[in-house]
């Protein structure tokens, strides 16, 4: 059901699969061909930020699980307490190598695609802090559910930093025009409790609820006629998906470019230092 487009990137093959489970070093999943629910936790610790290869594996397990008959719903969360995912790895864009600079966006674009349009059911099972490419995967989902006292939001203007427009569509499709306007000049990040208000999760549960409430609401998603299912999200989605395939190599470009710029690259500097004393508090 993705577009022809997102087919022809053919993924590095870096998880491996063991009958109903795979494995990579920053990813576990199951798959419980009973119920064709996929069970996908991100485990690069620290805090789950995404660098080049982690994105890489992500991308490579939603391949393989839609390739997987059986498979038809997946649920995506974390196994790094308190933390879904720092967004991406600051140190992919701080003092880079230019060439892993252009093949990380790349990465991420292509993760982004393959999440976004996949033709399983989608669930965020929000277990922990969500920023900036966090929430990113977080609306990328169809559905989301949050555990209390985290946040979530696209904070990208408190690293001196710009969403890209992929991001600002994703959320903009997720809690309205207005909201994203506000939402990504302040760098805003919703509290749980903001954050099912606006739209932008879809239910709160306790952490200790997170993974039943899940399933329980994957079971809806997978009980609807698999392909019906499907085309309906490709009728939501396409068009934004198809904005980013289209423009591809100039975002790319565009994100080389900004990273680049010393006042950029002093910002990320000032950003990693202020992340280093506040540990040391
Ligand atoms: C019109 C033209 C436009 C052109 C635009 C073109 C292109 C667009 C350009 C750029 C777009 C970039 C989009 C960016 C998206 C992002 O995702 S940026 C990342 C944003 N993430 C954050 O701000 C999160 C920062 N982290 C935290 O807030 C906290 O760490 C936490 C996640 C809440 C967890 O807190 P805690 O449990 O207390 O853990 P620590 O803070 O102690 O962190 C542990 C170690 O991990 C390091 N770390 C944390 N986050 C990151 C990260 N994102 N990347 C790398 N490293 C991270 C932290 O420094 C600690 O490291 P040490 O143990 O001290 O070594």
């Amino acid at each position: 059901m993705a577009s022809s487009i997102l087919r022809r990137f053919i993924p590095r093959k870096t998880t491996w699969m063991y009958g109903q489970r795979m494995m990579s070093s920053t990813i576990d999943v199951s798959v419980d061909e009973q119920t064709g629910i996929a069970l996908m936790k991100m485990k690069r610790k620290p805090v789950n930020s995404l660098n080049l290869e982690f994105l890489q594996d992500i991308r490579n397990t939603i391949v393989t699980l839609e390739q997987n008959k059986k498979c038809k719903g997946l649920i995506l969360t974390s196994d790094v307490p308190k933390i879904f995912s720092a967004g991406i790895d600051i140190l992919e864009m701080y003092q880079p190598n230019e060439e892993r600079l252009h093949n990380f966006w790349r990465a991420l674009q292509d993760m982004w695609l393959q999440l976004y349009m996949t033709p399983l059911a989608t669930i965020a099972a929000i277990n922990g802090h969500s920023p900036a490419g966090g929430c990113l995967i977080s609306i990328s989902c169809d559905y989301r559910i949050m555990a209390p006292n985290y946040t979530i939001g696209l904070n990208e203007t408190l690293l001196g930093i710009v969403a890209p427009f992929w991001f600002k569509d994703a959320m903009c499709n997720t809690v309205g025009y207005r909201e994203t306007e506000i939402a990504l000049a302040l760098g805003k990040l919703y509290s749980t409790d903001e954050a099912l208000q606006k739209g932008l999760v879809d239910e709160v549960v306790t952490s200790e609820q997170i993974m039943e409430a899940a399933q329980r609401k994957m079971l809806e998603y997978v009980k609807i006629p698999n392909m019906a299912r499907a085309m309906s999200k490709q009728l939501m989605r396409q068009e934004t998906a198809d904005k980013l395939c289209s423009t591809q190599d100039s975002d790319v470009q565009n994100f080389v470019n900004f990273c680049l710029q010393d006042k950029v690259q002093q910002s990320l500097g000032f950003y990693l230092e202020q992340l280093k004393k506040r540990k040391s508090k």
